[in-house]
């Protein structure tokens, strides 16, 4: 898929890895709808990013993912605004094992809300020119954080729920590629914010800081060059693609039939 006047939505776009993507996207030729509830970050990266490509390239929308109000209007606004919507990326997520029901409904609950409202602009059943989804989990949707096992769930929740869609638009005929990111520790706010966040488990702060140490921590450049393969390698669905320090692999998921 070439980017070129394409039109993407990025969620939790203002800061840290939704920042990277949207700006990857758009340095690839995408128009960008930058969804977020941090208006202050949001509407402050627009005003960079309309500096360095011209202001009818973005569109800041206020959108908290766990509206199902908040997403259709966002949908809406973008397709009004560019005309349609080719890419989206389900990326705003938390880490908080205290408010945990929080996490479900922002990581796993909010991606699946992205995704079935955008069927509705993006499939080719229902009139759209289909497009792909790329749907941010993490490493541990891929394996288990001990120190926060709702996190992991709802991970672990969006890679299966993200290769189930792949499969399901496979099948129906969507013309829809949906992918899974899966970095590993990136240096943005909520990895910063960690040891406030593990609630019970804070106990298991220092065995997560040997994890980090064991780990490393992912170039932020790498985790957007692997969401721009994920996008526009019109080979790739159904594919989870894990980014660490040292690589970048696509999971070879065991198969159970046939
Ligand atoms: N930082 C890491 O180590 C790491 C690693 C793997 C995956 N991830 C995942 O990457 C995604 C982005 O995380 P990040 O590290 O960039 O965090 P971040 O806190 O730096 O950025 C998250 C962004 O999402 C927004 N957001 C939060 N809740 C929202 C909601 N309900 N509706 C709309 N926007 C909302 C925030 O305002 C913020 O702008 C998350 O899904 C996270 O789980 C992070
Ligand atoms: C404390 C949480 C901080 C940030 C959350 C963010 O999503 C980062 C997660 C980073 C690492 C998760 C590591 C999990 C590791 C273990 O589960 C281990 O089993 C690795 C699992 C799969 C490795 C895949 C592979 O090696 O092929």
């Amino acid at each position: 898929m070439a980017l070129q006047g394409k039109c993407a939505v990025v969620t939790g776009a203002a800061l840290g890895i939704g920042r990277a993507i949207t700006e990857i996207l758009m340095k690839n030729g995408a128009k960008v709808a930058l969804l977020d509830v941090n208006q202050a970050a949001g509407k402050s990266l627009v005003e960079v990013l309309d500096k360095q490509y011209g202001r009818e390239r973005t569109l800041f929308l206020n959108c908290d993912v766990e509206s199902e109000e908040q997403i259709k209007a966002a949908f809406q606004k973008t397709a009004d605004t560019f005309g349609g919507i080719d890419i989206l990326c389900n990326n705003a997520g938390i880490l908080d094992e205290k408010c945990w029901e929080r996490a479900v409904s922002v990581n796993l609950m909010g991606v699946i809300r992205g995704t079935y409202l955008a069927l509705e602009h993006m499939s080719k059943l229902s009139g759209g020119r289909g497009g792909v989804i790329v749907n941010t989990a993490s490493l541990a949707g891929l394996g288990p954080l001990p120190s926060c096992p709702v996190y992991t769930a709802t991970k672990h929740g969006v890679v299966g729920f993200t290769r189930a869609m792949a499969a399901a638009s496979t099948a129906s005929g969507y013309g829809i590629r949906f992918n899974t990111l899966c970095p590993g520790f990136v240096q943005t706010d909520l990895y910063t914010s960690i040891k406030t966040n593990l609630g019970q488990f804070s106990d298991l702060a220092d065995a997560t800081q040997q994890m980090v140490e064991q780990l490393g921590v992912v170039n932020m450049s790498d985790v957007a060059e692997s969401v721009l393969e994920m996008v526009t390698d019109e080979t790739k669905n159904g594919e989870a693609c894990f980014v660490s320090p040292k690589e970048r692999k696509y999971v070879d998921f065991p198969k159970f039939m046939g």
